[in-house]
């Protein structure tokens, strides 16, 4: 019997977050391994024009929720779902709600966040630090409380090569910060966030780390855990392999590679892959609720939730392996064959962005015009283009994270909860695992039937011989105008004429003789 399922058994867990990429996993893998926990509360925002109990249906009818539904056929009495939005005070939740909340709740997951790394400062410190500040005073007033796990980020400290599990102090108090966001106008609070930001990339990273002040300083008795995932990707086992959802991280460029926008990305080969799968981040994050409410630890313990001290990847293979699963199981539609190469040079870079990325959109959105239709590839590029440029940072770069509490977290477990919650990410076939990844991109996130494989095995190799035949016109065009202007491009030209000519008058003369 697994020690940690048996945990959450009969349990009140409050979710923040929880229609989120992260916050679905949990809820799914806590309903499939404690089908007899008591609720999951889950604070959740109307959205897209859908009501709060139709997001919770929408996510409950869901693939990734078909095993739930045979272990634990009364979900939707367990979940409920509270109004509640976190950039408000109080998180604008009703008085009745918070009571229950207050009396009844047992541990808390605090996901929710905003992960948009050009983000304002004013929402993000909204988000990342005001809202854990008040969680963390909501939770003081719970007497039943057994523990807090706070989601951080393993980029909260990227100014540093070398990260340890501990909080690090940030250069300004997040107190005065949140103070002074109450009396700044917003046109000041952006003229002075790249100040305030100073070695962060962006202002997510920035606030996730003033986050984490937060825990340590607003922690009072309250039994605390931070744990710090790197670059969450696809489902690896769990409940099954390649489940993803969205298009942050890694997901939006393996798209737009698969579709043939992005053919050239500047990254550095050799840097390590930190990618971590969404189920092996979960499941540490029931160990760690476990952990911390058992065993109550002195002070709060950060765990990280990193790939490449225990089984590193670097972006090279990782790219090949996206490539070779395209040439298998290619996307449908795609603009341009998948083909691209990384570079850290920033000449080369530019290079390519004209010549492979801006120059096809502009001749696809002039045959566009020709053919009286609206030219929207220029746009879309720029995009991708944009998000590429913003995620530069990352994949330039190695970091080393330190994983003593995670290892040891291994060592606490019963072998039956090692296999039921395995975050042992020294486990991982990386091979295996990205082909299932971009597998799922495919399936679940543009949702292409596989029927369409042969299809778009067609339209690559109709891509293929149009490329052919459009790199043949533009020779043969550079090539006729070099003749008319060059003399000396005219005196190659007849040497090959004539060279040609005397092997063909050889080579007739030679098969006549034998004859
Ligand atoms: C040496 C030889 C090698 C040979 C082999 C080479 C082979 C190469 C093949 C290439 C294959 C590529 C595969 C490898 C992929 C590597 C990529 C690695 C990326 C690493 C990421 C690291 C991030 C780590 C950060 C830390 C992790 C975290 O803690 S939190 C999660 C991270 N958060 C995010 O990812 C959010 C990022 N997004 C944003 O901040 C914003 O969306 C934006 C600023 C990027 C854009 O904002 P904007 O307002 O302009 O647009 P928005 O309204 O959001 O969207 C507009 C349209 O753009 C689409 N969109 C949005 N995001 C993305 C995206 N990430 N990728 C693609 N497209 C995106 C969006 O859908 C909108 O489209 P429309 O609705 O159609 O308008
Ligand atoms: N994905 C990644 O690569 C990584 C993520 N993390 C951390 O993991 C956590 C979860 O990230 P992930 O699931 O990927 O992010 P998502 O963007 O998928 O989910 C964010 C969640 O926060 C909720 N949320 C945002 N704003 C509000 C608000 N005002 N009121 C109520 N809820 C709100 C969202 O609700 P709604 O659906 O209504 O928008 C959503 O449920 C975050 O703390 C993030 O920093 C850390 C490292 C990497």
């Amino acid at each position: 019997m697994s020690m940690i399922a048996a945990f959450y058994g009969g349990k009140s867990i409050l979710i923040t977050g929880a229609t989120g990429f992260l916050g679905k996993v949990l809820m799914e893998k806590l309903f499939r391994t404690s089908p007899d926990l008591k609720v999951i509360y889950i604070l959740v925002r109307p959205k897209a024009g859908q009501t709060l109990q139709q997001r919770v249906f929408q996510i409950l009818n869901s693939k990734l929720f078909e095993k739930v539904k045979e272990v634990c056929p009364n979900v939707h009495e367990k979940i409920r779902a509270i109004y509640a939005d976190l950039s408000q005070n109080d998180f604008a939740i009703s008085k009745e709600d918070m009571q229950e909340l207050l009396s009844c709740t047992n541990i808390i997951f605090h996901c929710a966040a905003t992960v948009r790394f050009d983000d304002t400062l004013r929402h993000a410190v909204q988000l990342n630090v005001t809202a854990t500040r008040q969680l963390l005073l909501m939770a003081s007033q719970m007497p039943k409380l057994e523990a807090f796990i706070h989601i951080s980020t393993a980029y909260s400290n990227c100014n540093l090569k070398h990260i340890d599990e501990v909080i690090y102090p940030c250069p300004v108090e997040p107190k005065k910060i949140i103070d002074s966001l109450e009396w700044l106008d917003d046109a000041i609070i952006e003229e002075i966030a790249p100040k305030l930001i100073r070695d962060w990339p962006n202002i997510y990273t920035y606030t996730k780390a003033l986050g984490e002040m937060v825990v340590q300083q607003e922690s009072r008795n309250l039994n605390i855990a931070i744990i710090r995932p790197s670059i969450v990707g696809a489902t690896w086992q769990e409940p099954f392999p390649g489940w993803v959802d969205n298009i942050n991280g890694p997901n939006g460029l393996i798209i737009a590679a698969g579709k043939g926008f992005l053919r050239a990305l500047k990254a550095t080969p050799k840097a390590v892959a930190d990618l971590i799968p969404v189920d092996t981040v979960v499941n540490l994050m029931l160990a760690v609720g476990w952990y911390t409410a058992v065993h109550r630890p002195k002070s709060t313990l950060v765990y990280h939730s990193t790939s490449g001290n225990l089984n590193p990847c670097n972006w090279h293979k990782m790219g090949v392996q996206v490539l070779a699963t395209f040439e298998k199981i290619p996307l449908e539609r795609a603009f341009r064959r998948p083909y691209a190469n990384f570079t850290s040079n920033n000449f080369t870079s530019q290079y390519w962005n004209a010549v492979s990325h801006r120059a096809p959109a502009i001749i696809y959105d002039c045959y566009l015009r020709l053919t009286g239709r609206k030219p929207r590839m220029t746009k879309v590029m720029n995009q991708i283009l944009r998000t590429a440029s913003m995620l530069e940072y990352f994949i330039n770069r190695s970091w080393e994270w330190s994983t003593y509490n995670t290892e040891m977290l291994m060592s606490e477990l019963s072998p039956e909860d090692q296999r039921v919650f395995n975050f042992d990410v020294r486990q991982l076939n990386w091979l295996e695992y990205i082909e299932n990844y971009v597998l799922g991109v495919k399936k679940y996130l543009l949702k292409e039937d596989m029927a369409g494989i042969p299809e778009a095995k067609q339209h690559l190799k109709r891509l293929r011989n149009i490329h052919y035949l459009f790199n043949t016109a533009l020779f043969l065009i550079v090539w006729r105008l070099l003749i008319a202007r060059s003399q000396m491009a005219r005196n190659v030209w007849f040497f090959i004429v004539s060279f040609c000519y005397k092997f063909l008058s050889y080579f007739r003369a030679s098969s006549t003789l034998k004859v």
